[in-house]
């Protein structure tokens, strides 16, 4: 998948109109009888306004000229009720209606995250996270209006003007011709506006997408920037970016703009021909000045749904371009799924092999190059090498994030990818460097380890990693809230709770990358002890910075260019004098002697 910047559009496969109407209709699908009703509410609203100056005309006709006080008093109560009916209609309708569009985005959002959570991690390779958010939060926003008032006014609206255009038939065929003329050369102009209008308002949504990602990642990493004092520099590409937002906005709305003079414009024209044509029929005695008259009444009726239904047309350009990026996310096909026939993992006993495994994140590159491993249920690995060396990309096999170009990669003999991943992750537990805290409270941050467990279990797991006691210490001991990524605490503080976490979880195969970061010399202490009750009686994976954790563990494998180079124990390895020998003297000895 080709790999995008926060300050590079996206590439989007443009799809037909046809195919977003239909698919945006599926959507409405569920609805059909509420949006039925609010037709025809809508419908009936419409009849009042149509009928409203024809019972003025009555009233003044027929009861005012003629001084019946009866006669008025009826029609003035007959047209309260009818249009204290059509307020309450028009009420009924927007709340309907509003309730199905919020319903319809709650799905679509639903979906949409859900999806986003199936996607693999090559997925997420591939485009900064304020891009999804984008299409998350901003994109289906802008299809409320879409769904609100386009779409259930478009058939009424249809249907008016398909019985106005009946009645002027009806009544005279030439001058009904004559008042429609106009309207192919408003549909080509329309549908030349549509092409450019379209790529115009994509263009905008890639440029809001981009503002979005910059200011996420921006805001991300405000500590980074603060700390160079680079936010000069920052708040200059925000602006550059915000700068081609407006203009891109701009350029999609100046064309939006064109819509109504051109609609306007045709207008005009039509009646004028009407107005020709019908002098010239007059003329030749071939129309009655009633005609004429009822016609020109009729025009206004025409063009009223028109402009109406251009309107529409013009919200659904407006908003195809977000369509289109929701559904071109909906529409990825995760890569990592489960197999139609997927057996679901049994309790894993830890044992792990990779045979011939050769994978590269992208095509065309190797990152691991017929790497071949075998490790008994319960043993500690250690994986050791220099930066880019490939022991992440190990342990994302191990956990189905990524598979494997060629090769297999078996636990407890069973290829992962013949076995249901759900089943296969829930046994795991895999603890990042930088360890990923929510901001609510350390005693629900402990019990994502496992969702059901009761407050004892999480205070005993906590205690078992040596963390209880900080934790008491805090303010409000396990109601403490710790902020987004858990940046109110110590880095140390942060693992012992991750360690909480993943004992919690009790997984039967454990992958941890230790984190490198220096730590007072109590918490070490902590945290090695941590690991090591984590260690226990599980199968583990330690990308290992420590070197008491190497020591301790029962086989290091040292990583280089994407193979295996060197095998065995701490002691093993130094008499082997090759390159953990080397590694260790320019890196473990001196950084980990002391700890
Ligand atoms: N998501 C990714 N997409 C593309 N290439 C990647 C990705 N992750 C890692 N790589 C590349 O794969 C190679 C191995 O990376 P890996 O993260 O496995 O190294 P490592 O041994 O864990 O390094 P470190 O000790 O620095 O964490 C590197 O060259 C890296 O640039």
């Amino acid at each position: 998948m080709a790999r995008n910047t926060v300050k590079q559009d996206e590439d989007l496969k443009r799809r037909s109109n046809f195919e977003i109407i239909k698919r945006l209709l599926t959507y409405l699908k569920e609805y059909k009888m509420k949006v039925l009703v609010v037709i025809l509410l809508m419908i009936y609203v419409m009849a009042c306004n149509i009928l409203n100056p024809y019972l003025l005309k009555i009233a003044i006709d027929d009861y005012i000229g003629a001084k019946n006080i009866n006669g008025l008093m009826k029609i003035g109560v007959f047209m309260t009720l009818l249009n204290l009916l059509a307020m309450f209609a028009s009420r009924k309708r927007i709340r309907l209606m509003s309730s199905v569009t919020n319903n319809i985005l709650l799905k679509i959002r639903q979906e949409l995250y859900s999806h986003i959570q199936k996607l693999s991690f090559s997925f997420f390779d591939s485009r900064p996270a304020g891009k999804i958010l984008a299409r998350v939060i901003g994109d289906v926003n802008s299809l409320q209006d879409l769904f609100t008032n386009s779409v259930t006014s478009f058939i009424p609206e249809l249907l008016t003007l398909i019985c106005v255009a009946v009645v002027m038939f009806s009544m005279n065929f030439k001058l009904a011709i004559a008042a429609i003329s106009i309207l192919p050369l408003l549909a080509a102009s329309m549908f030349t506006i549509e092409v450019v209008s379209r790529r115009r308002w994509q263009a905008y949504r890639q440029k809001r997408s981009n503002t979005n990602a910059y200011t996420h990642e921006d805001f991300s990493g405000i500590k980074v920037i603060q700390s160079f004092t680079a936010e000069k520099r920052t708040s200059k590409s925000f602006l550059k970016l915000v700068k081609e937002m407006m203009d891109a906005f701009v350029s999609a709305v100046r064309l939006n703009d064109l819509f109504w003079p051109i609609v306007e414009i045709s207008s005009g024209i039509g009646t004028i021909i009407v107005f020709w044509y019908s002098v010239k029929l007059y003329g030749a005695g071939r129309v009655t000045v009633g005609t004429i008259v009822a016609f020109i009444g009729y025009i206004g009726m025409f063009w009223r749904p028109i402009f109406n239904i251009s309107n529409f047309y013009n919200t659904l350009i407006t908003n195809f371009a977000a369509a289109e990026r929701i559904f071109e996310i909906l529409d990825i096909p995760p890569d990592i799924v489960s197999i139609h026939d997927a057996v679901k993992m049994p309790r894993i006993k830890g044992s792990v092999e990779f045979k011939n495994v050769t994978f590269g994140y992208e095509d065309g590159t190797v990152v691991l190059d017929n790497v071949n491993f075998k490790v008994k249920p319960g043993e500690t690995i250690a994986l050791v090498g220099p930066t880019g060396a490939g022991k992440t990309t190990i342990v994302n096999l191990i956990s189905r994030f990524y598979d494997a170009q060629k090769g297999e990669v078996l636990i407890d003999g069973k290829n992962v990818k013949d076995v249901e991943i759900e089943s296969l992750r829930s046994q795991m537990g895999i603890m990042l460097q930088d360890t990923f805290l929510f901001s609510t409270t350390i005693m629900e941050n402990i019990r994502y380890g496992k969702l059901d467990a009761t407050d004892e279990e999480v205070i005993a797991a906590a205690k078992a990693v040596n963390a209880h006691e900080f934790i008491m210490k805090l303010e409000n001991g396990y109601n403490t809230v710790v902020n987004e990524r858990g940046s109110r605490l110590s880095v140390g503080q942060r693992q012992l709770i991750s360690f909480a976490r993943a004992l919690l979880a009790n997984p039967r195969i454990l992958i941890l990358d230790e984190a490198t970061s220096n730590i007072d010399t109590f918490t070490e202490r902590l945290v090695q002890k941590g690991i090591k009750k984590l260690l226990f009686g599980r199968t583990s994976f330690v990308i290992a910075h420590r070197l008491s954790t190497i020591r301790d563990a029962d086989r290091i494998m040292v990583i280089d260019g994407g193979r295996i180079v060197e095998e065995g124990t701490h002691e093993e390895l130094i008499n082997l004098r090759g390159a953990y020998y080397n590694l260790y003297m320019s890196q473990y000895k001196f950084l980990n002697e002391g700890a």
